[in-house]
């Protein structure tokens, strides 16, 4: 396991997005992907800091290995900042991308303040350690309409004016430069050194 890094989700989307920042760093990584036996950690924070430790430090008792999480989710300024934690099922249960976008799309019909930001905490819990959490945020605005098809769940109605393409027209290098997921991982690196782990 030497190198070898868990991340606690099945989001097929973020797994990607972790392994294309922590490969050139010389880390494979895991995912519950790679462990289908283990459950889905039941998110019953009301933060994404609380949320990211628990299924962070859940994982990490079961495999007794260093295991980081991500919860992560859109705020937008118009909608007091929901769906926020709630992002994933904002439309259902079902946590349907599709869904989530139509019902966003039709909250902020008529709404003429965009601004939005996604949110990321990033949770890393090392076995008999306190574990320790780290924050990143992107501005950016929600589009009228979808537009780009790389990335996953929002990134296709999330607007970057200064780049003048929604977060799904980017190579997935120009975002892993550029997201809320990416400066996370930078302020956890500037606590922290992956070696530790
Ligand atoms: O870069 C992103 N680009 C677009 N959308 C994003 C991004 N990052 C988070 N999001 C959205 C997707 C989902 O609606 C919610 C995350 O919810 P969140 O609970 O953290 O993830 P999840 O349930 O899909 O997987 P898991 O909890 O197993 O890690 O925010
Ligand atoms: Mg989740």
């Amino acid at each position: 396991m030497e190198n070898t890094i868990v991340v606690a989700t099945k989001n097929a989307g973020k797994v990607k997005e972790f392994q294309n920042m922590l490969h050139p760093k010389g880390f494979s990584v895991l995912s519950l992907l790679d462990y289908e036996e283990i459950e889905d950690v039941e998110e019953t924070g009301t933060t994404f800091e609380e949320n990211a430790k628990l299924k962070a430090e859940t994982i990490c008792e079961v495999l007794q290995t260093p295991v980081i999480a991500d919860d992560s989710g859109l705020e937008v300024d118009a909608l007091g900042g929901e769906p926020g934690v709630y992002s994933a099922r904002y439309a259902g249960e079902e946590k349907d991308d599709n869904k989530n976008i139509d019902k966003l799309l039709q909250e902020l019909e008529g709404v003429g303040n965009r601004e939005a930001r996604f949110v990321c905490a990033l949770a890393v819990a090392i076995p008999d350690k306190p574990s320790a959490v780290f924050r990143g945020t992107c501005e950016g605005e929600i589009a009228h309409e979808r537009r780009g098809t790389n990335g996953f769940g929002y990134d296709p109605v999330f607007y970057l004016p200064e780049k003048k393409k929604t977060m799904a027209e980017l190579e997935k290098e120009e975002k892993n430069l550029i997201s809320h997921r990416a400066a996370a991982l930078r302020h956890l690196q500037e606590t922290l050194s992956l070696r530790d782990l």
